[in-house]
């Protein structure tokens, strides 16, 4: 499903990615870790295409990854580290659009909703949600979409103790269901539960 070849990057003289090779099968997960500023988001971005790499490759079923291909952003649902949102646009509204784009029923939108706990907060703006409720509008805008490939940055962070339970499942069953899964972590017990390998930075 992903191949990352030789994948290098540098930000002015500073390299923080060394030449990267790992692959990523449908129904397995990776996962990136490694010390703060060890260049994990950095990957994730490179991965999606929301930053360029200076060189290397990564491919999408033997195939270049092309963000721009509407494809490619079809099969992707990514959480990086800068989510952000439209200030007035309401949380169901938010979702209701990423699930319209990609053409997942209305029904979907109220399992999501119940299945992250928002459905509460489902008529809020995101300004007026705590930062674990963000977080958690940020996956939910993941799991209200198909998906083939999961990238997620740091998927545990803000998330409470019944939250980081939840996830292990949730990330067991994409991966049950065909998805491959890449995600960048600080959470050992989560890593154990569902990586079925690691790449260290
Ligand atoms: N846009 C940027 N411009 C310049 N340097 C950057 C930029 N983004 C990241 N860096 C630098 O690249 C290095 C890797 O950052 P990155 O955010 O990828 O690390 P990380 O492993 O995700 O860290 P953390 O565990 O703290 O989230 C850091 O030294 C950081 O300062």
């Amino acid at each position: 499903m992903l191949e990352v070849r030789d994948v290098r990057k540098s930000y002015g003289d500073d390299p923080v990615l060394t030449g990267l090779s790992f692959t990523v099968a449908a129904g397995e997960a990776v996962a990136i870790i490694g010390r703060n500023g060890s260049g994990k988001s950095t990957l994730l971005k490179c991965l999606v295409g929301a930053e360029r790499h200076d060189s290397g490759s990564v491919l999408v079923d033997g195939v270049v990854r092309d963000e721009s291909a509407a494809s490619f952003r079809a099969l992707t649902a990514a959480l990086l580290d800068d989510a952000d949102y439209f200030p007035d646009v309401s949380v169901v509204e938010h979702l209701r659009l990423q699930a319209w784009l990609h053409g997942s029923s209305e029904g979907s939108v109220a399992e999501v909703l119940d299945e992250l706990g928002l459905s509460e907060v489902a008529d809020q703006l995101p300004p007026m949600l705590s930062s674990g409720q963000r977080h958690r509008l940020g996956l939910a805008s993941c799991f209200v979409r198909p998906r083939g490939l999961l990238v997620l940055d740091e998927p545990e962070q803000r998330l409470d103790v019944q939250g980081r339970t939840w996830l292990r499942e949730r990330l067991k069953a994409e991966k049950a269901a065909g998805v491959a899964v890449v995600f960048a972590s600080h959470d050992q017990e989560l890593v154990e539960a569902v990586a079925d390998r690691s790449v260290v930075l």
